[in-house]
């Protein structure tokens, strides 16, 4: 038996980085970082995708810098919304399978419940628009792909908005964070590890019968970025760090009083029923997730 050859993108990303990790024990790994390959350069991604001549494409890199993109669209375009159709294109002409990631951002928020995959996107900002604009292009060129829509991403490699807040507890005694808008925090690790399994099954049984199609994989429960704040900051504070605010001098303010110039969803929370019975898989609690990268990071 030959050893598959699986293509990663955006090896130094959150969930790039864990996917090294949890891609290894499946086949030889070619992990990339822009340094390597622009992926807003269609040319490049060919003749890297001719090179290395996958049997698997994993796509973590985008851009995802929610608010920048909304005056840099040009840029979040090229990646996040041309690129997937770009490596699909050559993954077909290969024989390969794609999996790629999304976000809860490609919904506006204004449901009551869990959002299921079914249910209408309507992006309320340019990083989502791009976001859902890569997973139809990529779904154009061939059907040979996972796309897992998560949110709330949080690792122990790269930024995201636990670190933030722990950057902003060390500086300043009192906090202010939206605690209108509701989610999962989903750490990198786990993404990866699901990864890892949805890969192994894909690369073992082939891709007749596959179930290929778009996911929600998030981890369980769920909070609001203020809760999830005075989370991070209470656990750090039992680890040991010295932090300037307590949880109680994080205060909740309305999304209208914090203006960001991208739009973000109300409701970003996932109904993850679809990957836990197709895959047979159990997603821990959003707190499992982040008390460990604490204890990575602190
Ligand atoms: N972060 C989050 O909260 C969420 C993320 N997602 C999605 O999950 C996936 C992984 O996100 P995450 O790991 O957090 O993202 P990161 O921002 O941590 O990493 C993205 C990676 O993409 C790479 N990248 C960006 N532009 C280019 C380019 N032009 N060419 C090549 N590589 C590029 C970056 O490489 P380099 O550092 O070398 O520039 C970076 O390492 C993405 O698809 C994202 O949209 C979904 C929901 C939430
Ligand atoms: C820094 C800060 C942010 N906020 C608010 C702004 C916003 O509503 C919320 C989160 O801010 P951030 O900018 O960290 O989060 P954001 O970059 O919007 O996070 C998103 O990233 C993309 C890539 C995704 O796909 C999403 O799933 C989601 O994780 O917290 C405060 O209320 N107070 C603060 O001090
Ligand atoms: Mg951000």
């Amino acid at each position: 038996m030959t050893l598959p050859r699986i293509l990663l993108t955006g090896k130094n990303g959150q969930v790039g980085f864990e996917l090294q990790r949890a891609l290894a024990p499946l086949g030889e790994v070619v992990a990339v970082g822009t340094a390597d390959c622009d992926l807003a350069d269609a040319d490049a991604i060919r003749a890297l995708m001719q090179r290395v001549q996958p049997q698997l494409v994993v796509n973590p890199a985008a851009y995802t810098a929610v608010d920048k993109a909304e005056s840099d669209a040009d840029k979040a375009r090229a990646v996040n919304a041309v690129a997937p159709g770009v490596l699909g294109e050559e993954a077909s002409r290969l024989g390969a399978s794609v999996i790629h990631y999304s976000t809860d951002y490609v919904y506006d928020g204004s449901k009551d419940g869990l959002y299921t995959e079914s249910d209408p996107v309507s992006p309320q900002s340019v990083y989502g628009q791009t976001k859902l604009d890569g997973e139809r292009a990529l779904q154009a060129v061939t059907p040979r792909h996972v796309i897992l829509r998560t949110s709330w991403v949080v690792g122990a490699h790269g930024g995201n908005f636990a670190k933030t807040m722990l950057r902003l507890a060390g500086d300043r005694d009192e906090l202010k964070v939206v605690a209108d808008q509701f989610g999962a925090p989903t750490s990198a690790s786990l993404i990866a590890d699901v990864t890892a399994h949805i890969a192994r099954q894909m690369l073992r049984d082939g891709a007749d019968g596959f179930p290929f199609g778009v996911y929600h994989l998030a981890a369980a429960g769920e909070t609001s970025w203020h809760a999830y704040a005075q989370y991070v900051i209470g656990e750090a504070i039992g680890i040991g760090k010295a932090l300037k605010a307590t949880p109680e001098r994080v205060l909740p303010i309305p999304a209208s009083s914090y203006p960001t110039p991208a739009r973000r969803p109300q409701n970003s929370r996932l109904d993850t029923h679809k990957l836990r019975q197709t895959f047979g898989l159990h997603l821990p609690h959003w707190q499992e997730g982040v008390k460990h990268i604490l204890q990575q990071i602190l």
